[in-house]
């Protein structure tokens, strides 16, 4: 079963913008899914309707097989399944420290004091921000703001976890931090769903990449199906990963025939065996 699903959704924002134009999305539970696409295409509105922030102008969302039903009861459970971090922390974090704006989530699930207390702790470590929990979060980096955000969301226990740009604004290492955390997340089980830019990071994390553009999703599989396909890439102002922008030079100009590779894995394993066979 689809823990998330959207069914020929469409979004039109109050001023006129069509943002959604028919998308039909599908996440099963535990995958971990990379959606894709350039500056305007949707991706940040159709997130806001996973968890009933934005309700479709057209077409339905469904959580677990059921469809929203946007009444507060419902918004609720669907809000404890799906849990949202934004592309900006500082629409998330409004608490004066810390460790308050990480405790409001469970707070407000009604959980024991010992309980709110463990998963803001437990959150605080996994973002790797323990330490920080008496600072206003205004004091803070763009990039720990951003770990704050996730721990909030973290500390919550969703079973789905939707990131908008989760490596915006950070720093190689915090960047490869946060993406190695929402690996391991998904290792245990819970289902991940992010937007991003960094598509050298999309083939090593991600099982399903959709590409948006437009509203409309033009492209959706496996990552080596997706970016095979070079021509949607390029149209959707995306590009391949700099390892296989590599390899096809390589193949292109130096018509050397390396078989194609998404990571730096795949390229490496791929050279070798090209080298052992031109060498036997
Ligand atoms: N509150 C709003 N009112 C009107 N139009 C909006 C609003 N928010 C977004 N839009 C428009 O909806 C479209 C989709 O925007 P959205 O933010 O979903 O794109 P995105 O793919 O997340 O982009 P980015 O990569 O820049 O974050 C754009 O044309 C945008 O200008």
């Amino acid at each position: 079963m689809n823990i998330i699903e959207t069914r020929d959704l469409h979004f039109q924002y109050p001023d006129g913008t069509k943002a959604l134009n028919g998308i039909n999305f599908m996440a099963k539970k535990g995958e971990m899914i990379a959606l894709l696409g350039p500056n305007g295409a949707g991706k940040s509105t159709l997130f806001l309707h996973f968890n009933g922030i934005l309700k479709p102008t057209k077409g339905e969302v469904l959580i677990k097989g059921k469809p929203i039903k946007y009444n507060s009861k419902d918004l609720i459970e669907v809000r404890k399944t799906v849990g949202i971090v934004f592309q900006n922390p500082d629409d998330q974090l409004f608490a004066p420290t810390v460790k308050q704006d990480v405790a409001f989530g469970p707070l407000n699930l009604g959980l024991s004091e010992d309980e709110v207390e463990r998963r803001v702790k437990e959150a605080l470590k996994a973002v790797g921000m323990e330490g920080f929990g008496d600072k206003p979060p205004h004091h803070l980096s763009g990039g720990q703001k951003k770990r704050v955000a996730i721990a909030g969301i973290l500390a919550m226990e969703p079973e789905v976890i939707v990131l908008d740009e989760p490596t915006a604004g950070l720093d190689p290492l915090g960047a490869s931090q946060i993406m190695k955390l929402l690996y391991d997340l998904n290792r245990k089980g819970m289902t991940i769903i992010i937007s991003t830019h960094d598509v050298d990071l999309v083939p090593i994390y991600a099982d399903k990449v959709y590409v948006m553009s437009k509203g409309q999703i033009i492209k959706g599989g496996t990552p080596k199906e997706v970016f095979e396909d070079v021509e949607t890439i390029r149209k959707a102002n995306l590009r391949l990963p700099r390892v296989a922008h590599l390899v096809e030079i390589l193949r292109d100009k130096d018509k050397l025939p390396i078989e194609m590779g998404f990571t730096i894995g795949e390229v490496r394993r791929n050279l070798k065996k090209y080298l052992q066979e031109t060498h036997e």
